[in-house]
């Protein structure tokens, strides 16, 4: 397994080993033991999502707040997306910063995204399915979502992609006047 950093230092990018031969191909997609001395962070997930979307689906930028803050860790086991992570801790030296790293069937490589930060991505194939795991359970009254092209915080998403979003993500605000992260 592969640990690679990206421009905001507690966001990771992994990409497992993956061993082929001729009948196809193995890799462990998440090894606690692994994960815990790549990342440093001690922690546990409860819960796994699957999602299929559209080509120009966008999802996001989502976040819980705390007491139910989500770590997550994602994937991508068929076609290609564009996935985002925003620092959306007001103390933080990176805060209102971003980064975006292509998760793909092919390429394998899984983003490490901690509490702390708003999460979406951009369908970039016909159909793509997200896998994620996530730190804490799902809970609707603190789950918010912040605009995808939210001026203030200049997310780069591919262009030439006709958006399609939820009606949620369509009528989101921008970063300014959220609740966010201390
Ligand atoms: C997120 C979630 C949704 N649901 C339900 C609520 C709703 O009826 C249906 C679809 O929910 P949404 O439209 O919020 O799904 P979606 O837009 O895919 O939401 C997800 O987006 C990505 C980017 C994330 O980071 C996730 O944490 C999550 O917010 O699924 C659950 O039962 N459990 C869950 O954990």
């Amino acid at each position: 397994m592969n640990v690679i950093d990206t421009a905001i230092s507690d966001v990771k990018i992994i990409e497992p080993r993956v061993f082929e031969d001729d009948r196809g191909f193995f890799f462990e997609s998440f090894n606690q033991e692994k994960f815990q001395l790549a990342t440093g962070c001690d922690l546990s997930f409860v819960q796994d999502n699957h999602s299929r979307s559209d080509l120009g689906v966008l999802r996001g930028l989502h976040y819980q707040l705390p007491p139910m803050a989500q770590g997550k860790l994602v994937r991508c086991a068929v076609g290609a997306i564009f996935d985002v992570a925003v620092d959306i801790r007001r103390s933080s030296k990176t805060f209102g910063s971003w980064v975006g790293v292509e998760l793909s069937a092919e390429n394998k490589r899984q983003l490490w995204i901690p509490q702390g930060f708003a999460h979406g991505f951009l369908t970039l194939s016909e159909v793509a399915e997200v896998l994620y795991k996530t730190t804490e359970y799902w809970n609707s009254n603190l789950e918010r979502s912040i605009k995808w092209d939210c001026p203030e915080l200049g997310v780069g998403w591919p262009s030439g992609y006709d958006i399609r979003l939820s009606g949620k993500d369509a009528s989101a605000k921008p970063l300014g006047g959220q609740e966010l992260f201390d």
